[in-house]
């Protein structure tokens, strides 16, 4: 196998695992399945309300965001879990750190939704 091949076999190799990941953050995360099935109910009251070009662009990328970072949340969650099991302030404390980067987006996400969502119910 050449060079340039075994690139292209790596890289759908590193796609596969990240998909399988995917599905199983998908598949094993109660907080993930509330943030799809949010950003599932979003996009269709974004269909209902009719959102402008920019305003789906600013959803989509909210959405998919806050998936993102709980997804990478779980991930921390299961390292610590991993390398140290028993009860660890520090292991706390990287939990919560961690646990608090989803909540900051999450109250980013708000006023975004506020700001698209506010001046039409209103
Ligand atoms: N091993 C530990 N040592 C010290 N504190 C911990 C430990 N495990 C959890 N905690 C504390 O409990 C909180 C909740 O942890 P947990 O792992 O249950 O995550 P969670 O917020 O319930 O996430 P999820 O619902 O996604 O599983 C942490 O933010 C931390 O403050």
């Amino acid at each position: 196998m050449t060079k340039k091949e075994s690139f292209f076999v790596n890289r759908l190799k590193s796609v596969a695992f990240a998909f399988n990941g995917a599905w199983l953050l998908l598949k094993t995360e109660p907080s993930i399945k509330i943030q799809v099935f949010i950003g599932i109910t979003m996009t269709l009251i974004g269909f209902l309300v009719g959102l402008s070009t920019t305003e789906w662009i600013l959803q989509t990328l909210t959405i998919g965001i806050i998936i993102a970072l709980e997804g990478l949340n779980t991930a921390i969650e299961e390292m610590a879990d991993f390398i140290h099991p028993e009860y660890h302030p520090k292991i706390g404390l990287i939990k919560d750190l961690a646990a608090g980067a989803v909540f900051i987006f999450a109250l980013v996400a708000l006023i975004v939704g506020g700001i698209i969502y506010f001046p039409k119910i209103f």
